[in-house]
């Protein structure tokens, strides 16, 4: 690995770093190469827009960087610290308690209240009860939910249970903020709406958050604009 001081200190202080990451898949005889080398750095309290063609690797890079799957080369950092050779159970408790993750469809838990499914996380990782409820609340406030903290997500507007899921996202006060079309499955009112809140949390909070999105006009309301070409990351100048 290319280990320059600059590079050390990014890796020590960045909330996500991403170093050469490469990545193909079995596509007939041979190989699909989506990553070749693909860089980048998040900063403290950015929004960053991945904005690419269906196909580029969106999905890939956003995995990788989430710990969900590995590169074939590269590194991936967390705050700092280096993840490639960690095993499972460290890359689960880094996943857990550093990265937040949003989909395009919610994933939130039918049979529990939003404030149930914003605390889980929170629970999971050893919260008393008390202190992640209110916790949880505190959050879905910020949300503009707090009417609907009792409610089930099939008794919740598809906006509001993106919210939900939102809050559930940043409960465990990650670093960073991965997001996979999250307002994909919106109307667009209520896409702007859940994008302002979600905008108002990562303020808030100064996590470092990485969007990949289709939607042209949210994007260039973020702080940066990334898109992937021929499997590396490149700066859409603005
Ligand atoms: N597990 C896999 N096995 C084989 N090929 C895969 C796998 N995952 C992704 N690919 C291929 O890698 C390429 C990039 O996929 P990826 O899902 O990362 O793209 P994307 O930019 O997120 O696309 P979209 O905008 O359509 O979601 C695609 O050609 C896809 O078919």
């Amino acid at each position: 690995m290319d280990e320059t001081p600059h590079l050390r200190q990014a890796a020590m202080v960045y909330p996500l770093h991403l170093k050469g990451i490469t990545r193909s898949f079995k596509e007939g005889h041979g190989r699909l190469q989506v990553l070749k080398g693909a860089d980048l750095t998040l900063y403290p309290g950015q929004i960053v827009a991945l904005v690419a063609p269906s196909g580029a690797g969106k999905s890939t890079l956003l995995h990788i960087a989430g710990l969900l799957e590995r590169p074939d080369s590269g590194e991936v950092f967390i705050g700092g610290t280096p993840c490639g050779k960690a095993n499972d159970a460290e890359r689960t408790r880094i996943r857990r308690n550093d990265i937040g993750f949003v989909y395009q469809f919610h994933h939130l838990l039918p049979e529990f209240s939003a404030l149930e499914n914003v605390a889980m996380p929170q629970l999971i990782r050893g919260l008393e009860r008390k202190e992640a409820l209110e916790r949880s609340s505190q959050l879905l406030g910020y949300m503009r939910l707090q009417e609907r903290m009792d409610h089930r997500p099939a008794e919740l507007s598809g906006g509001e249970q993106q919210r939900v899921a939102i809050a559930r996202a940043v409960a465990n006060a990650p670093k960073v903020l991965l997001a996979d079309e999250p307002t994909g499955n919106l109307d667009p009112k209520t896409a702007t709406y859940v994008f302002d809140a979600l905008v108002a949390l990562v303020r808030a909070s100064g996590l470092a958050a990485l969007f990949a999105t289709h939607n042209m006009e949210l994007a260039e309301r973020m702080d940066r604009c990334i898109t992937l070409e021929d499997g590396h990351v490149v700066e859409i100048e603005r």
